[in-house]
This record gives C-alpha cells, structure tokens and sequence, in this order.
C-alpha cells in the first residue's frame, strides 16, 4: 500500500493505518510516494482542482433535474482533457450518500412488467399483488395419519367402500376422496392431506387409537380420551380465502414465494424484468485463466461480478474483455443494447484509462464523477442516453465492490423494481480508522459478543487491490470520515449472498446440464 494507491496522501495517521491494514510497515513510505502526479505536479495535500465547471455530483440536484434526458454533446460537463496527472482522482468527490441517491435516481421507475413462468419469476419485483385463487386448504384436509371419526367413540370400522374405490383397510389416501358419508359412530382409515369425509367430526392419530376385535368378529375403535371436534382437521380456508391478498406489489420473488404461488394456484406471475447489465472487463494484463506471469494477473473481476449481478436482480449478458483498446470500448458502448454497462479497470488518469475520453467521445452526461468514500473514489455514473447508464467500477477489485454497492446497487434496485433493504446499524467489535474526509467501506463478518450480542468485526485484507477481507465478510460496514470506536453502532451493506439465493442461484452461464459430460458446466 503506498499513498498514491489511494490516491490521496492525507497525512501519516491515515496512511499508516491503511498500512498497517494491509500487513506494511506504517510510517515508512516508498521513495516518491507522494510524486504521485505523473505530469509533475507537485505531490500537495490537495489535488488540483479540475477545469471546467462544478462537479455535478457535488450538487444532489444535478443528477437529478432531467434523468431520462438524452445525452447530447453539450451535456458534458467534465470538460478536462483526459492527459495523466491533469485529471483530480483525490479528494473531492460526490459525498457517498449522495452517489447512492443520484444512482438510485437516475431513472424514474422500472421498465413495465411482463408474466414469467415460476421457476423464471424467481428473484423478480412482483409487479401486481399475489392473490389467491383458491381457499388455501382447498378442502378440509386431515392432517394426521389415522381414522376419520364421526361422533363420539367407540367407533366401528366396518363403514362399506363406496363407489370410488376406497379401501377400507388403507382408507383415503392424500390425492383421493371418498363420495359417502361417514355414518355417527362409524370411524374409516385416512392419511395425512387427504380429503375429510362428509360426516367426519375429528381425526384420531394412528397413535392415539386402538383396534380391538369383538366376539362378534367385527373391528371397534377406542381411543383412550374424548377427540375433540375438529382436532387434526385443516379447515378449507383455514390460511386463505380464494381472492385473499397474499403479498403486495413490490415483494421479491423468494423461493418460498414461489411455492405459495404454486399453492395458490399461479403458473405464471406478473414481475418486473430483469434489468439488463453489460459486463466490460479492461485491461491487457488481465488473464482469463491459470496463473499469473510476466507482470500480468488473473480477472478477479469477471467471475465475481456476473453472478454478484444476478443476486442484485440483473441478468448479465455474456462479458466482454476488451483490453486496453480505446475504439474497441467506443464502440461496445455505442452498440450496446443493455440498460447497465459496467465497465472495470481504466476509470483514472493513466495513459491506458479510456473510460472518460470515451465518454466525452460519446457525449455522455457524467452524473457522477467520483464519490468521496475508500476504496474506489474513481468510480461513476454515466448516462449513455434516455434509460441506458454506464457505471464505470475502478479496476482495483475491493475498488471495484466499492462501486458496485455505492452506484450499480442502487441503480440496478430502481431498474428491478426492489425496495432497498431496510437499514441495518450493528456496533463495531473494534476500533476502524477513518478517512479524514470520506466515508470508508470496510468488511466486516459478524460475531457473537457478550455485551454487545451481534457485532460486526472489521476484517483484515481490506486495502483496496484485497479480496480476502470481503471473501470472509458478511457485510461492508459504512465507516464516517474520522473512523468509528468499538462499540459504535455503523450502518452495514449486507452483501446479497441469501437474497442472491433466493434469486436464482445458479445463474444461467453456470447451469446446472445433466448431459454434461463432467456432470455440470463448472
Ligand atoms: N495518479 C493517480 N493514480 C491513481 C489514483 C489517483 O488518485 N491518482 N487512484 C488510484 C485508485 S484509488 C484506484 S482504485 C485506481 C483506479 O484505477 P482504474 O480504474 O483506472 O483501474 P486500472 O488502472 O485499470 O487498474 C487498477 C488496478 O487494478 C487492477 N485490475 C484492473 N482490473 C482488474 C481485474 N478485472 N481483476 C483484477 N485486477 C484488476 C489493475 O491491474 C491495477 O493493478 O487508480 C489508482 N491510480
Ligand atoms: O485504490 Mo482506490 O481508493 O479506489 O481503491
């Protein structure tokens, strides 16, 4: 970890409490460090403020008087040409809740519902409220194994089969009915589920009763205590009524929902789509597969970002890499079809960093340029045309999961139609060093604690280029500027691996293909 890593060399203290977050030695510096303007500028406390106007995300209303406007040239509004060292990634930025809140902003509202079948509703917006369509039992149901009685005991069980066939020594199976009525005194072998008689007043478990054999040869029932009326029967309507609501508009399509749909009677539900995302992964020194060499690693980003989508409900297209080539990533995004780009790598001011002169290329509107949180203040949003956005994620990957949370997060959840999740404070288990001026996203896992209950310990691996910490976290504390004593309640971003669950696991690319050779696409 140097300074020039983060970009922004604020002082000792912070340094070298990121330091010593990343397992280096604080207080002692790489020699020019701090010469972290390649232009020459000289290595101040502040970055050089860029030309041109404001910056929009500095003003919440920016971003948010004409969303949905299409981009023209004279929408941008970073007018600074893209040279190394001229461009500030430092200090300024959009204040993090404010990032959030023009992301989530950036569109009015969720393209219009379609129908899915069940099985692809999964981890969708309901779009109208789920309605029963049928009493829910559906038919006075017995919910034990054992006899249906009629009346009090002792009961006799030589009650005929009718004419649909029941047996009278397995009785009414579940699937099954039987048309005649149980007779007072009269009990008739039942299973779990199946449909009561006409007549029957209670169900006695098979544990509860005992058969005994008269001297007439004929079979009674006993039961050691009276069977209240009604016992172990499931009344028809007892969880529903046909036309009850069951769930508002608005509810994430979980697997539970899914079978109370089905239960429900629902082969199809009305749902918002998924919004569409286009993975672009930049960078030439990114390997696709075995280890690295030569000075070039592997794409960490790739493999985590596409399924990581889908849990946020998007479907991501196949990703792209597309190198370090400037027209090649003009023209992914001036082709692309998809609601979200996602962009990787290339968002700062190195030689090989086409994010912003290929915006500007393409008259772009930058609604947010920069986010004033650690790691990834890099990250932005643009506004490609009416209804498309680019989210640029810095290439670092805990950078790059910063950005994901801060700006594709809440982008994604207007674009699907999600509530946000409810706030969530947990107190920290120890002390976390702030940022003098920005918000810090640290992971944290959770962990039992005597005096607390439930706290949130910060992670070690954090430093920016890291994805040990947030491979063992439960959650990215949100840190303020000056850091946080244990004890402090923060405010957590749970990561979405239960409602990534719940949305349809696994994701298309990595289905599950029985005729597979291998037993399945890895
Ligand atoms: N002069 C300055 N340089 C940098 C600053 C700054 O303020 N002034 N900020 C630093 C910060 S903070 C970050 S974060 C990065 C952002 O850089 P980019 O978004 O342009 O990303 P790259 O330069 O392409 O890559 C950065 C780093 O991440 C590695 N990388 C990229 N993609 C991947 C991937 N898919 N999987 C794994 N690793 C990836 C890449 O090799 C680099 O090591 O800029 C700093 N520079
Ligand atoms: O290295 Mo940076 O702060 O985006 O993470």
């Amino acid at each position: 970890m140097t300074e020039g890593e983060h970009g922004d060399p604020f002082g000792d203290e912070f340094a070298d409490a990121l330091a010593l977050a990343n397992g280096t030695p604080p207080g002692r510096r790489p020699a020019g460090s701090g010469d972290r303007t390649p232009g020459g500028a000289a290595p101040g406390p502040y970055p050089v403020a860029r030309a041109g106007s404001p910056r929009p995300g500095d003003d919440p209303a920016a971003g948010g008087t004409d969303r949905d406007r299409p981009a023209g040239p004279g929408d941008v509004r970073d007018t600074a040409p893209a040279r190394p060292g001229k461009r500030s990634t430092g200090r300024s930025g959009t204040p993090w809740r404010t990032a959030r809140d023009i992301a989530e902003h950036a569109v009015h509202e969720p393209p219009g519902p379609g129908t899915a079948a069940l099985a692809d509703a999964l981890g969708r917006t309901l779009a109208a409220p789920l309605t029963a369509l049928t009493d829910l039992p559906s038919f006075d149901t017995s919910a034990m194994d054992g006899w249906a009685v009629s009346g009090p005991g002792p009961w006799r069980l030589d009650h005929a089969a009718d004419d649909t066939g029941t047996d009278p020594d397995t009785g009414i199976l579940a699937g099954h009915a039987t048309t005649a009525a149980l007779p007072d005194g009269h009990a008739l072998p039942i299973a779990t589920g199946a449909r009561i008689p006409a007549g029957a007043t209670a169900v006695l478990r098979s544990e509860h009763g005992e058969v005994l054999e008269l001297p007439d040869g004929r079979a009674r029932l006993y039961a050691p205590r009276p069977v209240p009326p009604g016992q172990d029967i499931r009344p028809r309507g007892q969880e529903c009524r046909c036309g009850d609501h069951l769930l508002p508009a608005g509810t994430l399509v979980t697997p539970a929902i899914l079978g109370l749909a089905a239960a429900a009677g629902y082969d199809e539900l009305s749902v918002h789509p998924r919004p569409r995302v286009e993975v672009l992964v930049l960078g030439d020194e990114l390997l696709r597969s075995g280890l690295p060499e030569g000075g070039r690693i592997r794409d960490a980003l790739g493999p985590m970002l596409v399924p990581w989508l889908h849990a946020l409900g998007a479907e991501a297209v196949p990703l792209r890499h597309l190198g370090d080539d400037a027209d090649a990533l003009h023209d992914a995004l001036a082709g692309s079809t998809a609601d979200v780009v996602l962009t990787t790598g290339g968002t700062a001011s190195g030689p090989v960093d086409h994010v912003h002169p290929t915006l500007r290329r393409l008259g772009a509107e930058l609604l947010v340029d920069g986010v004033a949180v650690r790691p990834g203040h890099p990250m932005l949003l643009a506004r490609l045309a009416p209804r498309r956005h680019l989210v640029g994620l810095p290439g670092n990957p805990l950078a790059a999961v910063s950005g994901l949370l801060t700006l594709a997060e809440p982008l994604l959840r207007t674009l699907a139609a999600r509530h946000p999740a409810a706030p969530y404070r947990v107190p920290l288990a120890a002390a976390v060093y702030g940022h003098p001026h920005d918000t810090r996203l640290v992971p944290v896992a959770y962990r039992d604690d005597d005096r607390h209950g439930l706290v949130a310990a910060p992670l070690h691996f954090h430093g920016p280029a890291m994805l040990r910490g947030i491979a063992a976290a439960d959650a990215m504390a949100v840190v303020p500027p000056g850091g946080a004593e244990p004890g402090t309640e923060v405010e957590l971003l749970e990561l979405p691996w239960p409602a990534g669950w719940s949305a349809g696991w696994p994701t298309p690319d990595t289905s599950y293909d029985p005729a597979a050779p291998s037993g399945g696409a890895a």
